[in-house]
């Protein structure tokens, strides 16, 4: 058995992905300085973009405690349309949810190179958490190659970062373009409270019975696993991207 929430299509899975995004962030607030929330690029966002501000009004009072961070960037120039955060989230879904800038930590692409960007990252959130703790919430992608954040099968990124102390390394070949980029390492994403996985479509299908039912290793996401006894980890999927599974 998987622990997987399947709905009917793309739209309400996100609303089921956002309804427990939202649960989350109730249930951490009332003890919370703040609460950190780490996005991923790629589909996802345009996901959460749209469905997100409709929880607005549950969310409202717990704004002002919210920290958004970032799972993985492309190190592009910050104009350029690959660039997560400049490309899309900064007019959009912090716009849309009225986030303070000063919330928000974006990965900025602007370093002399993408080791010195992964490294500024790194201090960033040291800065930030005050300690090597991992995330509240980690909104996760997946791409049909099975990777995660911009950690690749096979890759370097993923088999090296695996066992690495970092928080934040930098990825110089990327198997995806564009070549240049920064993630989390797998040791710090499953050091997170709660792991929440978005996948729809049927070309996520085949990736999604390998990861959730042959538990296939050789794939960055099917590693991903709360390192705590208390973490949540949750797949949020639609009925095409479960055409292969057995639930
Ligand atoms: O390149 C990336 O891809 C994955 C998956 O993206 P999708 O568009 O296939 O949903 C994403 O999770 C990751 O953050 C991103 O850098």
């Amino acid at each position: 058995m998987c622990a997987a929430v399947v709905s009917e299509d793309p739209a309400k899975t996100v609303k089921n992905l956002c309804r427990h995004i939202v649960q989350a962030i109730e249930t951490l607030s009332p003890n919370r300085e703040f609460i950190t929330i780490g996005l991923s690029g790629g589909s996802l966002i345009k996901q959460l973009s749209d469905e997100l501000p409709n929880h607005k009004q549950k969310l409202d009072a717990h704004i002002p405690k919210l920290r958004f961070l970032f799972c993985d960037e492309r190190f592009v120039p910050l104009d350029h349309d690959d660039c997560t955060y400049y490309g899309f989230l900064k007019n959009n879904f912090f716009k849309n949810l009225n986030i303070p800038p000063e919330n928000v930590f974006p990965i900025k692409a602007d370093a002399e190179n993408v080791g010195k960007c992964a490294a500024d990252y790194e201090s960033k959130m040291k800065n930030l958490l005050n300690s090597n703790k991992g995330f509240d919430i980690l909104l996760l992608g997946i791409g049909p190659d099975g990777h995660t954040c911009s950690l690749f099968p096979g890759h370097k990124s993923f088999i090296d970062g695996s066992n690495s102390q970092s928080l934040v390394i930098p990825v110089c070949d990327s198997p995806k373009p564009p070549p240049q980029r920064v993630t989390l390492t797998l040791p710090y994403i499953n050091n997170s409270s709660y792991l929440f996985f978005c996948a729809v479509g049927e070309n996520k299908a085949s990736m999604l019975k390998k990861i959730l039912e042959d538990k296939d290793l050789s794939l960055p996401s099917a590693n991903v696993r709360p390192a705590s006894g208390e973490g949540v980890l949750k797949w949020f999927i639609d009925q095409a991207a479960s055409k292969d599974l057995k639930i």
